[in-house]
């Protein structure tokens, strides 16, 4: 391990653009599919390996939902949500806003009220355990269309369910023919709740939906933004209005929604003055995590120790964490730092 990776390695971290069900690493998944052998989902860590290996986007999404097929329990929710926290803690991230689907956990006959029980069981015994503060986003499944993104502002916005850790309202899943507009009244509901509106848009698609993200769902970051590379007017209105993009460069190879590293565009965002934060999307099957983020965002920007505090620092500053609770994670991130640098 080089230096720069054992800094990353011990480096206290935030993350804001990370799946629930895409955070399910081989040995979680081995657990689910123990309990549910049918599935088509391999247990074997080699056979995962080529089984998340992706054609295109759309391939991506149905090997995704084949995963969502193993939850099937509060239990497997339970499960899960605790297992990704310890597997967070492990990397050093202290606080993470978890993108969450509860339709397709409802769709599928989990009960409504055992699933907001199970993820926030989940939540507060790994914020005891394991000292890593999970905050919610629940997120529209666009292409399941409007049914789904009815469902999901009912769960969020329901004063006798709507779970303590929710923080923000989100859009996922493909976007090629999903047009973001039809979702304004959705994302009109949540916003006046209290949530925050995070919708993923540019990441299969151009500019474009970006704009209407921004207009239409009044987006206060962006999930990936990563064709906004092709608008300068887009990029300084990002800039301008200091609107972070949720940058997962990994993923964006993995899904073939960009094809080299080399051709990302986060220099050009932070060239262009875009906040950007570093992210890890669905880890395991985009055979990542947030260490590896990192390391991959210092190569492409050129970060020493102190660039890499800056980044971390980003995503803890443009969190939905409490006042005194940035203040306290950008504290660390500094003392760490200072002491690693330190001779
Ligand atoms: N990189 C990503 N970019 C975008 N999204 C990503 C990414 N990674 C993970 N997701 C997740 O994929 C889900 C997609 C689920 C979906 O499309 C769907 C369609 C029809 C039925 C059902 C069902 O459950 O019955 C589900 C999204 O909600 C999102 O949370
Ligand atoms: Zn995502």
């Amino acid at each position: 391990m080089t230096d720069l990776h054992a800094f990353i390695a011990g480096l206290p971290k935030a993350e804001l653009h990370v799946h629930h069900v895409g955070s399910a690493s081989p040995r979680i998944v081995s657990e689910l599919a123990a309990r549910h052998p049918d599935s088509k989902v391999p247990t074997d860590p080699e056979a995962l390996v080529d089984y998340f290996t992706f054609t295109d986007f759309a391939h991506f999404i149905d090997v995704y939902l084949s995963v969502v097929d193993l939850i099937r329990t509060p239990e497997d929710v339970r499960l899960l949500t605790y297992e990704v926290a310890r597997d967070m803690a492990r990397q050093q991230i202290r606080y993470a806003e978890l993108t969450i689907t509860p339709f397709s956990s409802t769709r599928r006959g989990i009960d409504e009220r055992a699933f907001m029980d199970a993820i926030e069981d989940a939540r507060k015994a790994a914020e005891a355990d394991f000292g890593t503060v999970l905050r919610w986003c629940f997120d529209i499944p666009g292409e399941a269309g409007l049914e789904s993104a009815e469902e999901t502002a009912r769960l969020a916005t329901s004063d006798k369910l709507r779970p303590e850790g929710l923080v923000s309202f989100g859009l996922g899943g493909p976007e090629i023919g999903v047009p973001r507009p039809q979702f304004k009244p959705y994302f009109d509901r949540a916003i006046a709740a209290g949530l925050h509106s995070v919708p993923h848009a540019g990441e299969t698609t151009g500019p474009e939906t970006v704009w209407d993200a921004l207009t239409d769902l009044r987006a206060e970051r962006i999930g990936h933004g990563t064709s906004s590379a092709r608008d300068p007017k887009l990029l300084a209105h990002l800039a301008e209005h200091r609107v972070p993009l949720e940058v997962c460069p990994t993923s964006n190879i993995a899904t073939r929604a960009v094809r080299t590293l080399d051709e990302h565009p986060l220099r050009a965002f932070v060239d262009a003055g875009v906040v950007v934060t570093i992210n890890s999307d669905d880890p395991p099957m985009f055979g990542t995590d947030l260490n590896n983020e990192y390391a991959v965002a210092a190569r492409l920007l050129d970060l020493d120790e102190r660039g890499l505090a800056a980044l971390a620092k980003n995503a803890v500053e443009v969190s939905f964490l409490d006042a005194p609770g940035k203040a306290a994670l950008a504290a660390e991130i500094d003392a760490y730092t200072a002491g690693w640098l330190a001779p």
